[in-house]
C-alpha cells in the first residue's frame, strides 16, 4: 500500500504486531488522535463561534487561559479517561494531578499533556498544537500518590505531537522511530505521509526570542552572536532565524528541515527552573526529537534524564540537529 494511504489505526496495528505493543496503549493513542482531530476542527471554528479570546481565569502557571486552552483541556479529559489503563492525567491547565483510580496497578498510564501549545497565536491564526507524553506506573500502588507521577522522560514509552497549521497534522513515537500523520479532510483519517521522520545532523537554521537577548547567560549569547556574523563569523556558515513562539511548530519544522530551538534559561526566568514545563513539554518533545536522530538537552544534562521535583516543573530547552546541540552543550561547559 502507498504510504500515503495508510491510516493511523493501519499505521498502529502493524506497530502492535511488529513491535508488541499493548493493545490498551494503541485504543489509548487513537483517543489522544480523536481528541486532536475535535480540537483542530473547533480551532478551525473558533472565530465564528467566538472562541479566539482570553478567558477571566488564569492558569496554574499565572497565564491568562484562552476560551480554546480550556476547550482543548476539556476535550482530552473526556476522551483519554476511557481507557481502564489511564491512572492519571496531567494537563497544563489544572494545579492538580487528575487521578482516574483509587489504586493503580503496575503498568498503568500516566498521560502529561498541554492541551494547546502556543496558544498566544491563536487570536492572528497562526500555528498552535498539543502536546502528549505516556508512562507507565513501575509498581502497584495501594492509594494515590502524586510523587509517583514524577518520572523521567527516559521513561515515556509514547509521546507526540499535533500540530493545527495549513493542515493538521499529528507526529508519534512510540520509541521505534517517528512517524508523521495528516487529516484528510473530507475522510477525517489521519494518514501517513512523513514516515520514519529524520533530523538532519547538520544545519544552519536556529530559533530563539531574540527579545531575551539582553536576559540571556553567556554560553545562548556567545551561540547567537557567533551564528549571527554569518560565513565571515567563527561559525562560517551564513544562519538564517526564525521564531514562531508555538514550540509544536518550532518542533515541527526541525523534523521536517532540521535546525535547533531554543528557550534556555535567562535572568528573566531563572528563578522559575526556565520557560517550557518538563513533563509535557520538553519531555515528550525530547523523545521525538531524539527518536529522529536529534538530541535534546538543558545545556548541561540531557532532558529526558532529568529528575523531575513538581509536576508543572520548568527546564531550559535546547533542541535538534545534534551538531548544533553539542555546540551549545559546549558552550555551556566552558563557560
Ligand atoms: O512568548 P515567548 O516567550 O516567545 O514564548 C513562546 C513559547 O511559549 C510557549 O507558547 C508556551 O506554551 P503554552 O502556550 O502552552 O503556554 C511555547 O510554545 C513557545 O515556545
Ligand atoms: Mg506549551
Ligand atoms: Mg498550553
Amino acid at each position: 500500500m502507498n504510504v500515503t494511504q495508510i491510516t493511523f489505526s493501519e499505521f498502529l496495528l502493524s506497530e502492535r504486531s511488529q513491535h508488541k505493543l499493548d493493545k490498551d496503549l494503541i485504543f489509548l493513542l487513537e483517543d489522544i488522535a480523536t481528541s486532536c482531530r475535535i480540537i483542530s476542527h473547533q480551532i478551525r471554528g473558533g472565530a465564528f463561534a467566538g472562541k479566539l479570546g482570553a478567558t477571566k481565569s488564569t492558569n496554574v502557571q499565572g497565564e491568562t487561559q484562552k476560551q480554546l486552552d480550556v476547550i482543548a483541556n476539556e476535550v482530552f479529559v473526556r476522551h483519554c479517561s476511557n481507557c481502564g489503563r489511564v491512572a492519571a492525567l496531567v494537563l497544563e491547565e489544572v494545579d492538580e494531578i487528575y487521578w482516574l483510580k483509587d489504586k493503580p496497578e503496575a503498568g498503568d498510564y500516566l498521560v502529561y499533556f498541554d492541551p494547546l501549545d502556543g496558544s498566544s497565536n491563536l487570536d492572528v491564526n497562526l500555528s498552535v498544537g498539543s502536546i502528549f507524553s505516556i508512562s507507565q506506573l513501575p509498581t502497584a500502588i495501594d492509594a494515590t500518590d502524586d510523587r509517583s507521577i514524577l518520572r523521567a522522560g527516559s521513561e515515556q514509552i509514547s509521546a507526540g505531537y499535533s500540530v493545527y497549521g495549513p493542515s493538521t497534522s499529528l507526529v508519534v513515537t512510540t520509541g521505534n522511530g517517528v512517524n508523521g500523520f495528516t487529516h484528510q479532510q473530507g475522510t477525517g483519517e489521519f494518514r501517513l505521509t512523513f514516515p520514519d521522520m529524520l533530523i538532519p545532523e547538520t544545519t544552519a537554521e536556529f530559533a530563539i526570542n531574540a527579545s531575551r537577548y539582553s536576559l540571556w547567560h553567556p554560553p545562548v549569547r556567545r551561540y547567537f552572536d557567533e551564528c549571527i556574523r554569518g560565513k565571515d563569523g567563527p561559525r562560517n556558515k551564513a544562519f538564517n532565524m526564525r521564531w514562531t513562539a508555538s514550540m509544536v511548530a518550532e518542533v515541527h519544522r526541525i523534523l521536517i528541515r532540521g535546525g535547533v530551538f531554543l528557550y534556555p534559561s535567562d535572568a528573566g526566568n531563572i528563578s522559575s527552573g526556565g520557560k517550557l514545563r518538563l513533563m509535557y513539554e520538553a519531555n515528550p518533545m525530547a523523545f521525538v526529537i531524539e527518536q529522529a536522530g536529534g538530541a535534546a538537552s538543558t545545556g548541561t544534562n540531557r532532558i529526558l534524564d532529568v529528575q523531575p521535583t513538581s509536576h508543572h516543573q520548568r527546564v531550559p530547552v535546547i533542541l535538534g540537529s545534534k551538531e548544533e546541540v553539542t555546540v551549545l552543550d559546549r558552550y555551556h561547559r566552558e563557560s
